[in-house]
């Protein structure tokens, strides 16, 4: 199936309010609108939270349009027989959400002091969606904050009250929502680092856009959510044809390694290996060579001469161009410079990780952008937000997105920017396109992670999928089993070795479901 223009995309405040004047003007009254939105949470909600176990609700409802939603939700509550209590910190609202205020007190809804709300079983936050606009004080900021120190579960409506709709970012205070429903289409705040710990569970709440007002408003757009079951499914497993050589199912060569950091050359290897890839070759300091021989026996080792300190000082006479992809810099340490340098000339398919990166960011963004505008074959680079820094010193202020979108539109690399809601910017023949990973755990932030994803990627590369595909493929399946790993064995089991050997059960099982 394939996912609808409005499944993906993400949007802002001013490109929601456009799309919204756009379906008003066409003809849907707003308070048609507000009741079909209101109806489809309160679906949501019962199928949840249903009145058995969540006889009482208490609602927050704010002044504007998100007061109004949450005002319709609260009387149709009321209509199933569930206990509803109304509480909010505003004298004055919106017309349409004044009108809603009435016809619930008309059916006896009670308005209701905060403290009264602390016996729900339930609490919806209607106070602030992407109409906020400042930071929140006063009487609604001690709501909040007396709320989140609450153990009742908060659906927030559209975003948790408080967050800033664009940039994610924490106005003054935000609710802690136990789930979100994002309403009509993704909100760029919900899924950005600043915000992640306040969106509890995302869902979005489709209320049929047209999506050719959609695409009025976002024009040729650029920012995306990955919905990671799709990718799953649409990905893997990678197709081979029954009549294959090893050689034709792709040849990748990992540059990794050093005496200081062996185990790296490893893990990349497991992760190469989990992608099915039909022969591995791994240049290593020479030292390393046996060791690396009997952790991968599958593999071509190549013993490479070092440096005093154990980096590899040179590539033996290897032919770069007998390689399908090039996964370059997982321990390699930074005395291994003049390999990256050979590596990222040689114009193959490279996935530059871990000290490929800081290798590269000593010799200046100038000759960066430069170099790699050079190159006809893809590159995918994968920086964490220090790393990422490294290479762009210019861009170490700027908003996450904003600057991993800039760096992309000047190096026409592709950088997948790691963290806890990594993003995959990708240049594109229409301006950069930019995928967001929504679901991610805690878990991976561990040494020896990055070097699996690295193997995966460069894995996934050399069978000749594209660069966007392989490091968003991989970005998900990396991400995914170990948000599988962590549900059986907490945040704390899932070490890098631990992820790598279940890469593959977790894929079967997924296929399964
Ligand atoms: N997406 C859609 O097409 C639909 C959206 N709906 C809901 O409408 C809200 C947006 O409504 P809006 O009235 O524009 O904004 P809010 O409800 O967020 O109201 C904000 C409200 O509060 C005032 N305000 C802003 N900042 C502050 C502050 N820091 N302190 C105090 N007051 C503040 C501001 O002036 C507004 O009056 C959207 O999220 C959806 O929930 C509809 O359901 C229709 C479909
Ligand atoms: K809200």
């Amino acid at each position: 199936m394939i996912e609808s223009l409005s499944s993906q995309a993400i949007a802002t405040a001013s490109q929601m309010q456009a799309i919204e004047n756009l379906i008003f003007q066409a003809g849907m009254p707003v308070a048609a609108l507000m009741e079909k939105v209101a109806i489809r949470i309160t679906q949501r909600l019962t199928e949840l939270y249903p009145e058995q176990s969540h006889p009482h609700v208490g609602i927050l409802a704010g002044s504007g349009h998100n007061g109004g939603d949450a005002l319709v939700v609260a009387r149709e509550l009321h209509h199933q027989g569930r206990q509803v209590k109304i509480y909010t910190p505003f004298a004055k609202s919106k017309p349409l959400t004044r009108v809603h205020s009435c016809y619930a007190k008309s059916l006896g809804i009670p308005f209701v002091s905060l403290e009264s709300l602390q016996d729900c079983d339930l609490l919806i936050d209607g106070l602030f969606g992407f109409g906020l606009e400042r930071d929140v004080i006063g009487d609604v900021a001690i709501a909040i904050n007396t709320i989140n120190n609450w153990q009742i579960p908060i659906v927030s409506i559209d975003l948790p009250s408080g967050i800033h709709t664009d940039h994610g970012g924490i106005m003054g205070t935000a609710i802690q929502a136990t789930m979100t429903f994002c309403l009509g289409l993704w909100k760029r705040g919900l899924l950005t680092e600043s915000a992640t710990p306040y969106v509890g569970k995302l869902e979005r709440i489709s209320f049929d856009m047209p999506e050719k007002f959609i695409l009025q408003v976002l024009g040729a757009h650029h920012l995306w959510r990955i919905n990671p079951k799709q990718s799953l499914l649409k990905n893997f497993p990678i197709s081979r044809s029954v009549i294959t050589h090893k050689y034709e199912i792709g040849h990748l060569l990992l540059v990794v390694g050093s005496q200081k950091y062996g185990g790296a050359a490893i893990l990349a290897a497991m992760g190469a290996k989990a992608t099915g890839i039909g022969m591995l070759s791994i240049a290593v300091p020479n030292s390393l060579k046996p060791i690396i021989l009997a952790q991968v026996p599958d593999a071509l080792v190549i013993g490479c001469p070092e440096t005093e300190s154990g980096a590899i000082a040179s590539l033996p006479d290897l032919d770069l161009r007998k390689y399908q992809a090039i996964t370059c810099g997982c321990g390699l340490s930074l005395d291994a410079f003049p390999i990256v340098e050979q590596v990222v000339n040689c114009d193959r398919p490279l996935v530059l990780d871990a000290d490929g990166l800081n290798a590269l960011a000593s010799i200046g963004k100038a000759q960066i952008i430069e170099k790699l505008n050079q190159r006809s074959s893809s590159i995918i680079l994968t920086p964490h937000w220090g790393e990422f820094c490294r290479l762009f010193p210019d861009l170490h202020e700027v908003e996450r997105l904003e600057a991993l979108q800039t760096a992309v539109n000047q190096t026409k690399a592709t950088i997948l920017l790691k963290g806890a809601r990594t993003a995959i910017a990708v240049p594109e023949k229409d301006g950069t396109q930019t995928w967001i990973n929504p679901e991610s755990t805690a878990a991976l932030a561990r040494g020896g992670s990055g070097d699996v994803l690295a193997g995966m990627i460069g894995g996934i590369l050399a069978q000749g999928i594209s660069a966007k595909d392989a490091a968003i493929a991989a970005t998900v399946w990396h991400s995914q089993t170990a948000l599988w790993l962590a549900n059986q064995r907490t945040e704390m089991g899932v070490d890098p070795v631990t992820l790598a050997q279940n890469l593959l059960p977790f894929l079967q099982i997924s296929k399964s479901q």
